[in-house]
């Protein structure tokens, strides 16, 4: 790929160096899709999951019979359950496991780590508890490591099928990434990803990126649970629009950028999870919507939803910043306080009425004696 050149340093264009071994770190369904994208595009890939057996499945099959069945491999991509193998001499990381893992799976890694290689998330969520951005729990555990992000409208199953797919890679530039951008984290990443089917886009946005991927999940069981209650289209592209108003505020709030909210990693991923029973968020509000009870959902089978864990900790997050994000409040109420599904989403559409933007700072009550 050619990158311009940086402001005042010629016309000569330079070329990004894709990294040559990459470590994904978690082997459910995205975890090994990302794997199998590297693999594809010629990066030496290790592919680490927790579980011996499914590795040792893996590499005889040259399929992830648990979480992508039926799907061809790449034959040069590695599964293992050894971390220090997988880690072993890696040139950037994706780290694909669960956002309630992350913490203990950054602990793990750490001893495992070559100095100062950059970490790519790939999960999506905010941390329980201390409200942190998962880059912010990373630079926790993992100090001196460049931390970024990559995500987008990206169901697994379709990337892993090679079905045309867009993603956002993203990580903070640093002073000498402007002077060199060929050398940045993100262009070599990027690049390293790029294969016929799969298309990444570079940001410098990581904040922009990760509220993107951490609230459309939320704002997806908000969209499942009214279809799932018999209500249609209007209400859907109402709660996108609506959603995606929550997420920019959010993103401002915590230093991000409007221009990231809609592009792939925010209006993308909040489209894509919203209109589809691929999504597991989806389905978990539409099976909720319909009167199904929590442990039967999924058909009592256990599945990572992460809108569910997440629905705390943005609501906990943008408390914390000032931020009124209604949808997720309403989520948060009927997933973990008990609110009745119905009520709930009455009282949603009957606030007082706002401007659209928000900046516009209008409420407007209903008139004493008008009927709710
Ligand atoms: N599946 C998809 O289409 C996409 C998923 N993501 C994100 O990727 C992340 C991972 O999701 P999936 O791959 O879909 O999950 P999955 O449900 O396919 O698999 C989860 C994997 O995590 C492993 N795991 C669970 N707890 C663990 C722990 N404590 N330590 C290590 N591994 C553990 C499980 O063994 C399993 O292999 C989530 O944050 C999700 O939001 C992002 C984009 C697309
Ligand atoms: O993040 C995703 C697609 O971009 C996957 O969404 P679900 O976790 O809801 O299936």
């Amino acid at each position: 790929m050619d990158i311009p050149p940086a402001r005042g340093t010629g016309d000569t264009p330079r070329r990004a160096e894709p990294y040559a071994r990459l470590a994904v770190i978690g082997m459910g369904s995205w975890g090994t899709a990302l794997a199998a994208v590297a693999a594809s595009a010629g990066c030496e890939t290790r592919l680490w999951g927790r579980r011996e057996s499914l590795a040792k499945a893996m590499a005889e099959t040259r399929q992830n019979p648990e979480h992508l069945p039926g799907i061809d491999l790449p034959a040069t991509l590695h599964p293992t359950s050894d971390l220090a193998e997988a880690l072993d001499g890696a040139e950037a990381v994706l780290l694909v496991t669960p956002s309630h893992t992350l913490r203990d799976m950054a602990r793990a890694m750490k001893p495992h780590l070559p100095e100062g290689i950059p970490i790519a998330l790939c999960c999506k969520g905010i941390e329980r508890g201390t409200g942190f951005l998962l880059s912010h729990v990373i630079e926790d555990e993992l100090p001196g490591h460049p931390v970024g992000a990559l995500s987008g409208p990206t169901f697994a199953k379709e990337t892993a099928l090679g079905h045309p797919t867009a993603a956002t890679v993203a990580f903070p530039f640093r002073h000498h990434d402007r002077i060199a951008p060929e050398r940045a984290p993100a262009a070599r990443l990027a690049l390293t990803m790029q294969t016929q089917n799969f298309r990444p886009y570079v940001s410098d946005d990581i904040v922009g990126v990760e509220v993107g991927g951490a609230v459309k999940n939320v704002i997806a069981i908000a969209c499942g649970m009214m279809t799932g209650a018999g209500f249609a289209e209007n209400t859907r592209a109402a709660l996108i629009t609506r959603g995606m108003d929550e997420m920019k505020l959010l993103a401002e709030a915590l230093g991000g950028k409007r221009e990231t909210v809609t592009g792939l990693a925010g209006a993308g991923d909040l489209t894509l999870t919203c209109s589809s029973t691929t999504s597991r968020n989806m389905s978990l509000g539409t099976q909720l919507g319909q009167g199904i009870a929590r442990d039967e959902c999924f058909g009592g089978k256990p599945t990572v939803v992460e809108g569910e864990v997440n629905a705390i900790s943005v609501v906990d997050l943008a408390r914390r910043v000032g931020v009124e994000m209604p949808i997720c409040e309403a989520v948060h109420a009927i997933l973990h306080e008990g609110a009745p599904l119905a009520e709930t989403f009455r009282d949603l559409w009957a606030r007082p009425i706002e401007g659209e933007p928000r900046a516009l700072d209008i409420t407007l009550h209903p008139h004493e004696g008008d009927p709710a």
